[in-house]
């Protein structure tokens, strides 16, 4: 008999199994059943927005058929094609014998939504395959391929062709054969010679990478349950975490940023522009302007992803290095990809060239320019480019904040330019924000986002401002940073809080790493500091409003961060990684104070917090007004991807959701009222807006958006 199922778990799926199973049972003319799913896809697990209903959501009645199926006295043989994840693997786990198709894959991903495997799926996993095998595919969520799982012991057979087929000719082999040993409940987990020691330094090993996530953690305790208690209780034990979990804010805010990431896909711009009418131009060929830190990323993760790409630098020396550093990129990624070298195959010309010559770019589909953040070197750039390259190709400009519009305007094309900004390393970090300028034609937005997910990267189109979303929700929270440090607060105190929040890095850990000079230059481009400052202002004023700066004098002392050895902390030696606070600096910081007439105080935890947070989440509100993004899903996923917010706090305007607007409005306003002379702690007309109407949920607060006047 063949029972079918659907891609998700709705509560007429459970429904059909159950009857099946007990048909099957009941029938004698059957002599074994398979469990399939539709259209080649076994089951992708529960449907996740039910997690939300939880009472009526069908995941919660999945146990017990997973028991029904595996007491079936008959043998059930699961054949699984695309993926079996979730409650689909612990469906799985219950068949008695299971054959997967050579390119499906497999996991147990409910931790990456804050949950568990609760069907059942904590106890019978380490007794199929172990304690540590089972640990790290709960821990991680990990899909796994067939050939893997094969080798594991997850699955049984693998088949190339016709998995029906194949589990069928298992099912018919070993009808009549004792069900028992197949019965994974029945089962003890296989031992370990250190099984405490083990489990001790995986529950160490987990929290540290959690950051404050819990799901984990509890993952590692359900395990344990099955390592040390009978099968019976091992399972209320997993029902007991999961039921925790269930009811945790973090599992909601993980399973919104799971929808968070795919709404992003449907993209939209004030002007009617969008991802179901635009058609995105094929990119076969690429070329990459620039081969410093963020170029040789650019072309890591083109060569990738199989594009054919030409390396251009301004001269041979460069070039030279630049190839050196890719080379070795290109090295280190082959060595983790199955295949190797051979694969990316990035020693053939026809698929990476270097170049000093522009007129190898006459051809390509594509150029992205990854120069210095240099308004008139990229004009010039463009300029040339509009010349070079053929009529359709994209220019994209990986800048991390200047005008789009203006580097359009060097070209005779403004409709092609559009703003590609990397997060580095580029081959790495998996947000590409896109940014349109006035011009950019909506082909050219699909294009750039089809070229994201060619890239394996989340795509976030946002419109054209300085800093553009996640540089410019940065500036104030790096601005408050540094404010606390001049009011008595220290580098290391500010960094704590923000990591313990659940930050991968604090805000001077992170300016250290990325240099200090970086945003040094740019202050002076735009004359708050160095030679371009009229005489007589102020130290700690700029137009009129709170300026400190320390970061100025930082590096007017040779202090760029990790790259010479010191910053905003100390480094054993210039490029050194390892932080220590530094007594240099707490000298400097009492000096300064003094210059300038300031009484350090203490600043508690909540304050730091407060400021830096809500100061970001009050621009994130003054870029959904503006509709510069188009939803606060937007902003979240940015931040997730790009400026290591924790995920399971689910980006920065779904944290001023949980919080509640009314209380990031009045500590706003408590905040302002002490420091009038700072606008980023001044509350945005949006955030009052969406208290004055309640405070709807977070998917209604764009239609509180009056677009009086885009800024496309
Ligand atoms: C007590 C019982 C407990 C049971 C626990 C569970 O089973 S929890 C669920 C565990 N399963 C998962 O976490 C799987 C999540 N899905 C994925 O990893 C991927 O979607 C996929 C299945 C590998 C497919 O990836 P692909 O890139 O091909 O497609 P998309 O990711 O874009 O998904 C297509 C649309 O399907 C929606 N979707 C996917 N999975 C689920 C799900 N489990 N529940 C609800 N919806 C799901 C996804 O949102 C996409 O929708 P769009 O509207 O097209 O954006």
């Amino acid at each position: 008999m063949v029972i079918e199922s659907l891609f998700y778990f709705s509560l007429a799926v459970l429904q059909a199994l159950e009857d099946g199973l007990k048909k099957a049972d009941a029938d004698p003319s059957v002599k074994a059943v398979m469990i399939c799913g539709e259209n080649g896809k076994f089951s992708a697990g529960a449907d996740i927005r039910g997690f939300s209903a939880p009472q009526s959501h069908p995941g919660i009645g999945l146990a017990p058929i997973v028991s029904l199926i595996e007491s079936s006295e008959k043998p059930v043989v699961a054949a699984i094609e695309g993926v079996a994840l979730g409650g689909g693997l612990e469906v799985a786990l219950g068949c008695h014998y299971r054959v997967a198709h050579v390119k499906a894959r497999m996991g147990l991903p409910e931790v990456t939504i804050g949950l568990l495997p609760g069907a059942e799926g904590t106890q019978r996993l380490p007794r199929l395959i172990g304690v540590p095998a089972a640990l790290d595919m709960i821990t991680t969520g990990k899909h796994i391929p067939a050939t893997e799982a094969l080798k594991l012991g997850l699955v049984d057979e693998i088949a190339e062709e016709n998995t029906i087929e194949a589990a069928i000719r298992l099912a018919n082999k070993v009808i009549g054969q004792p069900l028992a040993p197949r019965r994974l409940s029945l089962k003890p987990v296989p031992t370990l010679p250190n099984m405490e020691a083990f489990l001790r330094e995986a529950l160490v090993k987990v929290k540290k990478q959690a950051r404050g996530c819990l799901a984990p953690e509890l993952c590692v305790q359900a395990v344990r349950a099955a390592s040390e208690r009978p099968f019976a209780e091992g399972l209320r034990r997993e029902r007991e975490l999961f039921r925790l979990l269930l009811s945790s804010g973090q599992a909601r805010a993980l399973q919104y940023a799971f929808f968070a990431e795919r709404a992003v896909r449907r993209w939209a711009t004030p002007a009617g522009a969008s991802w179901s009418s635009a058609n995105a131009q094929p990119v076969r060929s690429a070329a990459v302007i620039g081969l410093g830190t963020m170029g040789r990323g650019i072309v890591t993760s083109l060569v990738k992803a199989n594009i054919p790409v030409v390396a251009l630098e301004q001269d041979l020396e460069n070039l030279k290095k630049g190839r050196k550093a890719v080379m070795l990129l290109l090295e280190r990624e082959a060595m983790k990809m199955e295949g190797g070298a051979q694969r990316l195959d990035f020693h053939n010309p026809a698929r990476l060239q270097f170049t000093v010559d522009f007129d190898l770019l006459r051809d390509v589909d594509l150029v992205i320019e990854a120069v210095f953040e240099n308004m008139a070197l990229k004009k010039e750039i463009f300029h040339k480019l509009s010349k070079i390259c053929k009529p359709g190709a994209l220019l994209c400009t990986n800048t991390s904040a200047l005008n789009i519009n203006e580097i359009a305007s060097a070209t005779s094309r403004p409709q092609q330019v559009i703003g590609t900004h990397f997060f580095s390393p580029a081959h790495v970090m998996r947000l590409l924000e896109i940014i349109y300028g006035s011009h950019t034609s909506p082909s050219a937005i699909a294009t750039a986002m089809q070229l994201a997910k060619a890239l394996n990267k989340i795509g976030v189109v946002v419109g054209n401002c300085f800093g553009f979303v996640g540089n410019r929700m940065m500036f104030p929270y790096v601005q408050q940073a540094v404010f606390l440090l001049e009011e008595g607060s220290r580098p290391e105190a500010v960094d704590e809080v923000l990591e313990d929040f659940g930050f991968k890095i604090g805000p001077f850990r992170m300016s250290d790493l990325a240099g200090l000079d970086v945003g040094w230059r740019s202050r002076q481009g735009q004359g708050l500091t160095g030679p371009s400052l009229p005489a007589g202002t102020p130290a700690r004023q700029r137009h009129g409003q709170r300026y400190s700066p320390l970061p100025d004098l930082l590096c007017e002392h040779g202090r760029f961060g990790q790259k010479t050895g010191h910053g905003w902390y100390l480094y054993e030696k210039a490029g050194g990684r390892t932080a220590t606070p530094d007594p240099w600096l707490h000298n400097f910081l009492a000096r300064y104070r003094d210059t300038h007439g300031i009484k350090a105080r203490a600043i508690d935890q909540e304050e730091i917090l407060e400021r830096c947070l809500f100061a970001l989440i009050n621009e994130g509100f003054a870029i959904l007004a503006e509709g510069i993004a188009s939803g606060p899903e937007h902003l979240d996923v940015i931040y997730i991807n790009g400026y290591g917010w924790p995920r399971h706090r689910g980006g920065p305007m779904f944290y001023a959701s949980t919080v509640g607007l009314p209380r990031v409005l009045a500590k706003l306003e408590q905040y302002s009222e002490v420091h009038p002379d700072v606008p980023g702690l001044r509350p945005n007309a949006f955030l009052r807006k969406l208290v004055a109407v309640g405070s709807p949920p977070l998917q209604e607060w764009m239609s509180y958006v009056s677009w009086q006047s885009p800024k496309l």
